[in-house]
């Protein structure tokens, strides 16, 4: 495999010069468990760690080396993993805040308090997919939300409308689309019955990087799948960082496409919505909340329970069943990533 078919390009050539001459080497992280790495190269992988002097140096979370990134590394020959010396500039990075301390309270809808730190989740870049759903998924706020972190992220955002086989006036959708960013290219697909698929393959040509954003259940696993296909190569499991067996499943990856694409999959990713998580669903859904007062059980899931306030609100036509379904179903969103973001820490905190 040439170097370039993981995104190697003339700036990092340049970058990596003065390490070069050293004898040291450069390679992807394509993979990360708390201080352990896999850094990729030419079809190989090999788990690494960083140096003490990188570790002494190393002052915030954005320091230390994240999935995308290319990093120089040299290989002792009586260890089984490599020195991680230095990560190679970063072409872009998303990265969404940290928290570090409590104290965090939610005062007209801005979350403020307690301290926060920009966090990496991956590197080096090409093109953000905001993947939205035209089912009942479809939430101009929300895309805005992914647009400005986007934006800050300094990469290039494409927003897709997904499930377009569900849909009957999509022109209305990209037209609300456009409205809030005219400049933003929007492509309509369904990865399930394969229409407009092939838009993808021109943001995946040869070393081009690329992650799909979106809230739960918008299509982003099924159009992985699609782009993938049969021929899946995981350039390593996360079984090699752990040692733990080819079963484990994999946390964080860095898929390779036939096309010589690259994917990034990290469970950063995907949980990026959550950030302030209930509150905010609390406060999207205010009238809910607050009928929830008064219905007769606590614990009331507001299905056919006896004195249920919000169904008898539906009955009286003072709520709509749809904002309800949409209330249940972000909520339900919200605990499966927050059960996601456990697994993830019992994973980390096994090691
Ligand atoms: N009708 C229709 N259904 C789709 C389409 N794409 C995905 N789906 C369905 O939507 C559901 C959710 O799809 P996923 O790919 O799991 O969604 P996801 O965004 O990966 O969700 P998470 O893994 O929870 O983040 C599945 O039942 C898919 O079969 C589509 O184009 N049309
Ligand atoms: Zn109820």
């Amino acid at each position: 495999m040439e170097p370039h078919l993981l995104g190697w390009n003339a700036n990092f050539d340049e970058y990596f010069r003065p390490y070069k001459i050293k004898g040291l080497r450069a390679g992807r992280v394509t993979c990360k468990i708390k201080d352990n790495y896999l850094v990729t190269f030419e079809e190989k992988s090999i788990t690494a760690r960083i140096t003490g002097r990188f570790r002494h140096n190393a002052q915030l979370n954005k320091d230390f080396p994240a999935v995308g990134d290319w990093v120089v590394y040299e290989i002792k020959n009586s260890n089984p993993h490599a020195f991680i010396h230095a990560i190679l500039p970063r072409e872009n990075a998303y990265v969404r805040k940290l928290p570090i301390s409590g104290g965090r309270k939610l005062n007209n809808g801005v979350i403020g308090g307690g301290k926060t730190e920009e966090q990496v989740i991956a590197s080096n870049i090409n093109t953000a997919f905001i993947v939205v759903g035209l089912d009942n998924n479809f939430e101009i706020r929300r895309i805005e939300r992914f647009l400005t972190l986007i934006y800050n992220s300094g990469i290039e955002p494409v927003v897709i409308l997904n499930k377009v086989d569900l849909c009957i006036n999509i022109a209305e959708y990209i037209n609300q689309v456009k409205e809030i960013a005219n400049k933003v290219t929007v492509h309509s697909v369904s990865a399930e019955k394969n229409v407009n698929m092939d838009v993808f393959f021109k943001y995946l040509m040869c070393g081009k990087t690329v992650i799909f954003l979106g809230s739960s259940g918008v299509g982003k696993s099924t159009i992985t799948n699609f782009l993938v296909g049969n021929e899946i190569q995981k350039i390593q499991s996360i079984s090699k960082l752990t040692g733990k067996g080819k079963h484990t499943t994999t946390n964080c990856e860095l898929i390779s496409l036939q096309t010589g694409g690259i994917i990034i999959d990290t469970p950063g990713i995907r949980e990026l919505q959550l950030w302030g998580d209930v509150e905010i669903l609390e406060q999207s859904f205010e009238e809910i909340k607050q009928l929830s007062y008064y219905c007769k059980f606590k614990n009331c899931q507001h299905r056919k329970e006896q004195g249920c306030a919000i169904q008898k609100a539906i009955n009286d036509k003072r709520l709509s069943q749809s904002r309800v379904n949409s209330y249940k179903k972000q909520l339900a969103e919200l605990q499966r990533l927050d059960t996601r973001r456990r697994d993830f820490k019992k994973k980390l905190n096994k090691k």
